[in-house]
């Protein structure tokens, strides 16, 4: 039989996750499997456990609520699923969203068993792994199957017009547990790209810390001081697999906590994060946190220029700036014991560049008692002087002690 985009009888359609789709709901994603869209979102609570349906029958809801409650670590959630369309296989497609949602929830909470969902349907005398809309239609009967990808079935739902017998039900089942270990892979693969990668962190002698940055002048200055203490450096070009941070935060340390706490989380290795930004007095602290993005990307020559464009016409005495750093050094799984330090330095913003070194405003920023940009600083002389260097002077006392316990 010949089947829509040439698939396979148990070729399964492709499935794309958004994890943490709702902004306000951590514990929520979008689940699409062909044309099959369902949301799902998980709080968790005070009370007992509550599922609520939207574009969904009250069968399906009672449906879901049985299958899942055995598989729940905790009855303390509300579940919200909504089927935001039905292309075919809406009931197993339900049970992956909220599985999904749940993965999300913090440790000890998410669901206690590993299971997946898929729709086998006899059409035509055949079997066929997920049917779309119009192969369901076509379905003589249908079977909806969630299981461990061992293969140990946790529920089996039937339905069709015509009754099955006993050698087409075992075909049907055979379809669905292959099925289900092919999905069980599909959201593996997905979490595992965009929420939680499965890095092999290489095991050394040495101690390493994770300096969560991408901007190899950052890291530069920072290796300097870690490098004195037989400390090895790695930085986020190390972990190319590693999901983007959004800085989503309002002021550098939420920013910089961002980066360090999930990233710690992820590697369990300590992770160093910095979040710095140029706020120039007439422009009434700005670009601030929004230094990194001031002319719309990341751009240092464009955000020198725009920075140069928003100081026309005012006079020299009038360019004071701060450049600020916000250091946090986190622990893996122990984000109450952030380290949190803070360095500034002030000086003027010229009306023309100078100098090649260091990187992003560095050519703009001139400190007025060595008479220089700080782009005409050597390295060794920038991390005496700059922002950064006086973050770190901060946290030299304090990063050996706190590292020990
Ligand atoms: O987030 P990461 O990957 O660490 O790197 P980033 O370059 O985005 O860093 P920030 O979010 O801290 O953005 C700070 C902006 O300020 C600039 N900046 C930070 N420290 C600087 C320094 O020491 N000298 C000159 N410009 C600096 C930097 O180029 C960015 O445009
Ligand atoms: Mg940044």
């Amino acid at each position: 039989m010949v089947r829509m985009n040439n698939r396979a009888d148990n070729d399964l359609r492709p499935v794309q996750v958004t994890w943490r789709f709702l902004k306000q709901q951590p514990a929520s994603v979008l689940w699409q499997r062909g044309d099959t869209k369902v949301l799902a979102a998980v709080q968790p609570t005070e009370g007992s456990l509550q599922v609520n349906g939207n574009g969904i029958t009250a069968h399906q809801l009672e449906w879901l609520q049985t299958t899942l409650r055995p598989l729940l670590a905790t009855e303390a959630l509300t579940i919200t699923v909504t089927c935001l369309e039905d292309g075919g296989g809406l009931l197993a497609e339900l049970f992956n969203a909220v599985y999904c949602a749940l993965t999300l929830l913090p440790k000890g909470k998410g669901p206690k068993q590993v299971a997946a969902a898929v729709t086998a349907a006899m059409v035509a005398g055949e079997s066929l792994g997920d049917p779309d809309a119009a192969e369901s239609d076509l379905a003589t009967s249908l079977v909806t199957m969630v299981a461990t990808p061992q293969e140990q079935i946790i529920a089996l739902e039937l339905g069709g017009q015509q009754a099955v017998n006993s050698s087409e039900f075992n075909e049907l089942i055979l379809r669905a547990s292959q099925g289900v270990t092919r999905t069980n892979d599909q959201r593996q693969a997905s979490f595992e790209r965009a929420v939680q990668p499965n890095i092999q962190v290489a095991d050394t002698d040495e101690q390493t810390i994770v300096i969560a940055t991408k901007n190899p002048g950052k890291a530069r200055e920072f290796e300097s001081v870690f490098a004195a203490e037989g400390i090895q450096i790695k930085t986020l070009l190390d972990y190319p697999e590693l999901p983007n941070i959004d800085e989503t935060g309002s002021t550098f340390e939420e920013n910089a906590r961002l980066k360090a706490d999930q990233i710690a989380a992820i590697l369990h290795l300590p992770v160093l994060a910095d979040d710095s930004g140029l706020m120039v007095d007439e422009l009434g602290g700005r670009p601030g946190i929004y230094s990194a993005r001031f002319s719309g990307d990341h751009n240092d020559a464009g955000n020198n220029a725009k920075l140069l464009y928003e100081l026309t016409g005012v006079p020299a005495e009038k360019r004071t700036a701060t450049f600020h750093t916000t250091l946090v050094f986190a622990k893996p799984d122990r984000p109450d014991e952030d380290l949190v330090v803070e360095g500034n330095v002030k000086g003027q913003i010229l009306g023309i560049p100078r100098g090649d070194n260091g990187f992003g405003y560095d050519p703009l920023f001139y400190v007025p008692e060595l008479d220089a940009t700080m782009a005409q600083l050597t390295v060794e002389q920038k991390n005496k002087i700059s922002h950064r260097a006086k973050a770190i002077e901060n946290l030299e006392d304090k990063w050996k002690e706190w590292i020990k316990d």
